[in-house]
């Protein structure tokens, strides 16, 4: 146990760290930009604002963490960010610096050199704990982390919050995998996968700062609920540039009017289509059959079909897009007249092959050969006329999956076409093959067992020159297209190098209601298991039968009833039943928030959640309301049973089931 005068000490080394942190910022803040240019100035200007908003001292925050003594008598203090002394000694050593690893993984089996490793626990700022561990003393017991469980155990208010205080050694391993290893993580709920994700994030930003705040860093989740929920977590670790979006909105080139059948989309994310639209794109070029004549002055230039097809055949068989390649093709039918030329005896210079290829013959002829192809128009061609498609997807698709695709009632033209979801999938695809799309540095992927082959294209050709961090869950697929392995989707992306590895400790669920839920996996996804819980708190887990006309009755008092304990209150029902049950919380007076698939909400202690958006959340008390109409509500049996895996699993502390229906099967014995 640490005595009075070493948390004394303590205290001193904040309130020095915290005064030191003041000064950075002063300092910062009183720098004068200075620059002849006016860009450069607005640069600069914007690059010190950045740091002094890194410098800012958040008072109920802990500046630092932890503490490491190393055999080398070396004492680093482990915390948000580095604080110096004007002298430039470190007083803080961000958790992301190489030495912080130390902190993070040293273990009595393993000490990395630690003798001593001091963790320190917070009130609103104050230190109010610390815990030692002397790793070099083999005799000393390994001991549970009271901190660790306060912070694990502590009521959910509010959006998600970083970890960096209590990150795991197997969290850690993950965070730090070297940036151009794309990782895969598997993990139930609540093994921490996202915290893993965006902390991984924050790691890459740090360890690779030039190179990736340059190409820019994204994180991609399932709706904006989650990412409101997630969304402070890096502006609170000092990352404040890095995107979020959700995968809807990452190929919203059109806006989503229609819906459709599943198999008609389901059919549409097979990897199989960027066959049919590589083929229906590059379809596009017409063979050369006649001569290309140019007349320049008094002349006439002729250059023959045979010397031209393999120009055209060289453009297209490197790894070129469409467009970029038509738009370079002029340049090389000008060649070929300038070789002409010189053959004459003639000294044309670049200028000159500039006027060839820009005149009016060569542009015709190169139109001719390479036309111009736009997306949106291909697509509605594919999908309206029976012979595009059948030409574009012989011995790729089979006629009935043709007949699957064809809309029963086309627009006439591409501009009215109402566009589904999957549609937007086929249009990234087309406007890749056209012009390369950009490459981030990289992407993180959570919820990435419900992406379809083509979605995965899609994000992977957006970390193409990059790499990804990959998260899910297999057993919470709840697409009609999930995946069932993810070796199979790392292929889609494009990375099949890429590691998988898997999270297994729970740090939200408790056991009672993880046991609960677990039920259902052996029907909803065999092979795959709980995660062991690591809460110290058993949960709680009630059943409420409602008398049948009786359901609004039963949850308003249920959720009266837990609205009245700390901690944030989920409500999660069918997503039928939303308005209804919305209105009956407002007849009661229960101010609540309603979540959607385009919005979250913060500023309500109780959430109205619809069943298909509760994935990635997590409250402190969840309420579940007629799991058999949450099953009953997905297209098939076992995509209901993995959705009420899912909504089962979103709880901190306890779960209360109001149901007027017979449970499901498999839970009904719970
Ligand atoms: N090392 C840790 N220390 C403290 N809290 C942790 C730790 N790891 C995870 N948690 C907490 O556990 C909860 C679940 O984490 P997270 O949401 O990242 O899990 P997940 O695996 O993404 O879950 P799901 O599959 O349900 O989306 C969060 O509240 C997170 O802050």
């Amino acid at each position: 146990m640490p005595t009075h005068e070493e948390l004394t000490e303590e205290r001193t080394h904040l309130a020095t760290a915290r005064a030191e942190l003041a000064r950075m910022r002063e300092r910062t803040l009183a720098l004068d930009v200075q620059s002849g240019n006016a860009v450069s100035a607005e640069a600069l200007a914007e690059t010190l604002w950045r740091r002094a908003r890194s410098l800012e001292d958040d008072p109920t925050t802990a500046l630092f963490f932890g503490r490491v003594d190393l055999d080398t008598d070396e004492r680093w203090y482990i915390g948000r960010r580095h604080v110096t002394d004007d002298t430039g000694d470190p007083l803080v050593i961000d958790w992301r610096a190489p030495v912080s690893t130390t902190f993070y993984r040293a273990s009595h089996a393993d000490p990395l050199g630690v003798r001593l490793r001091r963790r320190f626990g917070y009130d609103h700022g104050r230190i109010t704990a610390m815990e030692d561990e002397h790793l070099l003393d083999a005799a000393e017991p390994d001991a549970k982390s009271q901190i660790l469980a306060t912070e694990i155990e502590r009521p959910r208010v509010g959006p998600m919050r970083d970890i960096v205080a209590t990150i795991q050694p197997e969290q850690d391993a993950l965070v730090r995998v070297d940036a151009t290893t794309t990782v895969c993580i598997q993990g139930a709920p609540g093994t921490g996968k996202t915290a893993v994700g965006l902390h991984r994030a924050a790691w890459l930003l740090y360890a690779f700062r030039e190179r990736l705040s340059r190409s820019g860093v994204l994180v991609i989740g399932p709706n904006e609920a989650f990412l409101e929920h997630i969304g402070a977590v890096l502006p609170t670790l000092g990352e404040v540039e890095v995107k979020h979006t959700s995968i809807e909105a990452l190929t919203a080139s059109v806006p989503v009017r229609a819906t459709e059948a599943t198999e008609v989309a389901r059919l549409k994310g097979d990897a199989r289509m960027a066959q049919v639209l590589h083929r229906a794109v590059w379809s596009h070029l017409v063979p050369p059959d006649e001569a290309m004549v140019v007349p320049r002055g008094s002349r006439r230039w002729r250059v023959p079909a045979y010397d031209i097809a393999p120009l055209v055949d060289g453009l297209a068989g490197r790894e070129i897009r469409y467009d970029a390649a038509r738009q370079l093709l002029p340049q090389r039918l000008a060649h070929a007249v300038l070789v002409r030329m010189e053959a004459l005896g003639e000294y044309p210079d670049d200028r000159v092959q500039d006027a060839v290829a820009r005149s009016a013959p060569v542009k015709a002829y190169a139109a001719s050969l390479w036309p111009k192809v736009d997306a949106r128009r291909l697509l509605h061609r594919l999908l309206s006329d029976a012979d595009a498609l059948a030409a574009a997807a012989e011995g790729i698709l089979t006629p009935e999956e043709q007949q699957l695709l064809l809309w029963e009632k086309p627009s006439r033209t591409a501009g009215s076409v109402k566009w589904s979801l999957a549609d937007t999938w086929l249009l990234d695809e087309l406007g890749d093959l056209l012009n390369r799309t950009p490459s981030l540095g990289h992407v993180v992927l959570d919820e990435a067992q419900d992406l379809s082959p083509m979605q995965l294209r899609a994000v992977g050709r957006r970390c193409s020159t990059g790499a990804a961090t990959v998260l899910g869950d297999i057993a919470q697929g709840t697409t009609p297209w999930s995946t069932a392995s993810w070796e199979e989707s790392l292929r889609h992306l494009g990375k099949p190098e890429g590691v998988v590895s898997e999270l297994r400790r729970g740090f939200r669920v408790p056991a009672s209601v993880i046991e609960f839920a677990a039920q259902l996996l052996p029907e909803a996804a065999p092979g795959l298991a709980a995660p062991q819980s690591v809460r110290d708190n058993p949960g709680q887990l009630d059943l409420v039968e409602a008398a049948p006309g009786d359901l609004a009755g039963t949850l308003v008092a249920q959720v009266d009833r837990l609205r009245g304990l700390e901690g944030s209150v989920g409500v999660i029902v069918p997503d039928a039943r939303v308005a209804e049950m919305s209105a009956a919380l407002a007849k009661a007076g229960i101010e609540h928030g309603t979540l959607g698939a385009t919005h979250g909400d913060v500023d309500h202690q109780v959430d109205l959640v619809p069943a298909t958006v509760a994935k990635g959340l997590e409250f402190d008390h969840v309420l579940v309301l007629e799991p058999a109409e949450i099953a009953a509500a997905e297209p098939d049996v076992r995509t209901g049973l993995r959705r009420l895996y899912v909504v089962l699993t979103r709880a901190v502390s306890d779960l209360t089931v109001v149901h007027a229906r017979p449970l499901p099967e498999a839970l009904a014995g719970g």
